[in-house]
């Protein structure tokens, strides 16, 4: 459930800086699709979205890329409408089966990392063949974890809470077309 309410939601997009527009945005997931098409094409890979936050960079994503897959999805989250991340929490873990599949896993943001070090470990432990990692955004700053990369970037942001284009701000607009820098 959200902690606030519409009205405050409009007033925080009006306070916010925009970041990138939907072109940009467009260009950024042309380059990743190419990228991941030359890495998985022939590789018949299962992608899991990641709820909520990678559906809406997995639909664009997906209609890019022209070659058979399959999609499942599973759903883990930290944040839990908060700006600031506490424990995992596994609401659905993947379906389907990752067992000897190859495994692109697509979520909207890599911030401090907790999330998809949790589901890269899950999904090599349930016997993946080989896991990829696709997100929209990369936070920029030093707290991630050591070793820990992600395949495929779309953008890159500051050290900021962003929100647009499935990341939401306190649940709210995760339907923004662009990316945003919440008012600090
Ligand atoms: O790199 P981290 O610091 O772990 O943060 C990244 C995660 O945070 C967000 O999920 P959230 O828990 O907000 O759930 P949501 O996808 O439902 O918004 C986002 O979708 C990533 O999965
Ligand atoms: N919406 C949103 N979700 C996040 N999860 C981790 N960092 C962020 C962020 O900056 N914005």
């Amino acid at each position: 459930m959200a902690g606030i309410t519409p009205e405050q939601a409009l007033v925080a997009l009006q306070e916010a800086e925009l970041l990138y527009s939907s072109t940009q945005i467009g260009s950024a997931l042309d380059r990743m699709a190419a990228l991941i098409t030359a890495e998985l094409a022939k590789r018949d890979p299962l992608v899991l979205l990641v709820m909520n936050g990678g559906f809406v960079l997995g639909a664009h994503l997906l209609a890019r890329l022209h070659f058979p897959l399959r999609v499942g999805y599973l759903h883990a989250t930290r944040y839990r409408g908060h700006t600031r991340g506490g424990e995992i929490t596994w609401i659905a873990h993947p379906r389907p089966s990752v067992a000897e599949q190859v495994v692109l896993v697509v979520d909207d943001i890599f911030d401090e990392g907790d999330t998809l070090q949790s589901i890269l470990a899950e999904i090599r432990q349930a016997g993946a063949h080989a896991v990829y990692s696709a997100v929209l955004v990369n936070k920029r700053h030093d707290r991630k974890p050591a070793g820990l990369i992600v395949d495929f970037v779309g953008l890159e942001v500051p050290d900021r809470y962003v929100f647009g284009y499935g990341m939401d701000y306190q649940e709210y607009w995760r339907n923004l077309t662009a990316i945003y820098a919440a008012r600090e």
